[in-house]
């Protein structure tokens, strides 16, 4: 059976692109919203979801830190994806011809310079292929689309403009999730990836940082996000009277396998004084572009 994963978006998204990238064979399966793709998986309707969560510009994408949280499924693989934008319109509409722009917010806004240079308004949609699919059903002739070379071609749209993005290194970093974990290995490069929460008071984030330092596991990337369903903390102090404090969720990537002992005797010393531990997934590092 070809593998099924869902993700957020029309045909011919960028995010697509990472699902094949991930699969090159797999059978795409688009879908509204971010949490429709983990529930898709949830549901056994689909074997992996894929999902962005960084960009190298715009930096994380925070809707679905909080969807890996809420959800219980497992990150088996990233895809880092170099991502090209190209301005889209109807055959034979001239750049100076658009009145407007619709894409993604995030496409909009790293295409900044020549949008501006085009003084174009712009109209945000939830993804760069929906754009252009609706530009072409709408026939609308003043308005252009941010969007993949692919987009075009499945579309039947011409491209003005290719590799509009202000920043040549345009990198998008998606997550491969599934409802169960991979068997961490030492043969590959790994990446562990945890949440967790700390008690409050000085240097204890410090502290939960030195149990990866003291090893030489070198970390990747640090995120925090409020925890919502406490978001504050009131702190009795004799000194001071009593200190709200806003209560925090930190998501850590780190460069070692969940097989290897020195990551294992981390993870059991953060859990010595962390108030929450999860991890989130170990899995092989992308290392291509
Ligand atoms: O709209 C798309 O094509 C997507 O795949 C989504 C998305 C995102 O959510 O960040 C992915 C990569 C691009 O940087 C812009 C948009």
């Amino acid at each position: 059976m070809r593998r099924r994963a869902p993700f957020q978006g029309y045909p011919g998204s960028y995010t697509e692109d990472a699902a094949f990238k991930a699969y090159p064979k797999c059978e795409t399966v688009p879908c509204n919203e971010f949490e429709d793709a983990f529930k898709a998986v949830e549901l056994w309707l689909t074997d992996k979801a894929v999902l962005p969560i960084e960009n190298s510009s715009s930096g994380s994408i925070h809707r679905n830190y909080d969807l890996l949280l809420r959800h219980r499924l497992h990150i088996v693989g990233e895809v880092q994806l170099a991502v090209n934008f190209c301005l889209l319109a109807l055959p034979g509409v001239r750049s100076e011809h658009l009145k407007r722009v619709i894409s993604h917010p995030q496409a909009l806004s790293l295409s900044d310079i020549l949008l501006s240079k085009l003084g174009v308004s712009r109209e945000n949609v939830d993804d760069t292929a929906g754009a252009a699919q609706y530009v072409v059903s709408n026939g609308l002739r003043d308005a252009g689309v941010v969007a993949s070379a692919r987009a075009a071609e499945i579309y039947g749209l011409n491209i003005l403009a290719d590799g509009i993005q202000d920043d040549s290194d345009n990198i998008t970093r998606f997550l491969v999730l599934a409802r169960d974990p991979i068997i961490p290995r030492t043969n590959t490069q790994f990446k562990t990836s945890i949440v967790f929460t700390l008690d409050e008071g000085p240097g204890v984030l410090f502290k939960a940082l030195a149990v990866f330092a003291l090893r030489d596991i070198n970390l990747t990337k640090i995120e925090s996000r409020p925890q919502r369903k406490r978001p504050l903390r009131v702190v009795d102090d004799s000194n001071t009277g009593s200190a709200k404090y806003f209560d925090y969720l930190f998501y850590i990537d780190f460069e070692a396998s969940m097989a290897e002992p020195r990551a294992q005797n981390a993870l059991g010393h953060l859990q010595e004084f962390a108030t929450f531990l999860r991890i989130l997934g170990c899995y092989p590092m992308d290392t291509t572009l």
